[in-house]
């Protein structure tokens, strides 16, 4: 049988879901790569993959999306790896550096300077060595693995989770498991299963993973920041999330559909 092409994220906060995946029965059965969000959506679309951790905002770009699992990359309140980094209080901040490695939370910071801070910026496309840039008035957003440290080495620091958070009162999703194709039950069953293993391992990955900093603790990144389960409450912030780019796009896609 034909191995299934999966690409996920990168970043250490996949590391827990990917442990379940390698270590369950169906491992033999995927071929998997890693890439940075924005490369694992441009590969879902391309169909180069036939599942995919993604960015949940490419999910209007493409043709009948089905989220195949109850695990994503979410957070309640605060996430610590999607921020916003400044040396001057975000009102001051001219310019605001996009992170080209992310598609959601680009969204989401522009949906909150426009509905939460109220303020606009002018936001520039980002490229490798632009953290270097941020200082002075300009500002940058930044996701993933690179953020840990910044908190030190800038003045301020806004959380799009906890941000969000304050706005709605809901938790958020960034990164969902969608794919285009149809699989049958037996093989969702086994990938929610490795997923759930693999969440359920997180104690172990401390000592397997190195830490990326020594101020760093892996397990409070994995449990108190990062929430992986795709519930009742992410469903209703993606839904709420996606309806936004449906009207800012002006197009009327429809929501995903839900096979899990
Ligand atoms: C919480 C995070 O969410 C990430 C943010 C993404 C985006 O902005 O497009 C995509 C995937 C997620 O892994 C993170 O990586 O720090």
């Amino acid at each position: 049988m034909d191995r299934y092409r999966i690409t996920a994220v990168s970043y250490l906060n996949t590391k827990p879901l990917l442990y379940g995946l390698l270590n369950s029965p169906i491992g033999g059965q995927l071929n998997l790569e890693l890439n940075i969000p924005s490369d694992c959506a441009q590969k879902l679309k391309n169909g180069q993959a036939d599942l995919a951790l993604v960015p949940v905002a490419i999910i209007p770009e493409l043709q009948q999306p089905r989220i195949i699992s109850r695990y994503c990359i979410g957070a309640v309140g605060e996430v610590r790896t999607v921020c916003i980094y400044s040396d001057c209080p975000l009102e001051e901040a001219e310019t605001l550096y996009l992170d080209h490695h992310s598609r959601t939370s680009v969204e989401l910071a522009q949906l909150l300077l426009k509905e939460y801070w109220h303020l606009s910026p002018a936001l520039l496309p980002a490229q490798e060595g632009y953290i270097r840039k941020i200082g002075g008035r300009t500002a940058g957003l930044v996701i993933g693995d690179r953020t840990i440290g910044l908190d030190k080495k800038f003045k301020h620091c806004y959380d799009l989770g906890e941000a969000w958070q304050q706005h709605t009162g809901l938790p958020f999703v960034f990164a969902a498991w969608v794919s285009t194709r149809e699989f049958d039950a037996p093989f969702l069953q086994a990938f929610n299963d490795a997923l759930a293993s693999g969440v359920s391992q997180i104690q172990k990955l401390k000592y397997l993973l190195p830490s990326p900093a020594p101020d760093f603790s892996l397990e409070e990144y994995f449990t108190r920041y990062i929430s992986y389960q795709l519930d009742e409450a992410k469903e209703e912030a993606l839904h709420r999330f996606l309806s936004y780019l449906n009207e800012k796009q002006g197009a009327a896609k429809p929501m995903p559909v839900f096979q899990r």
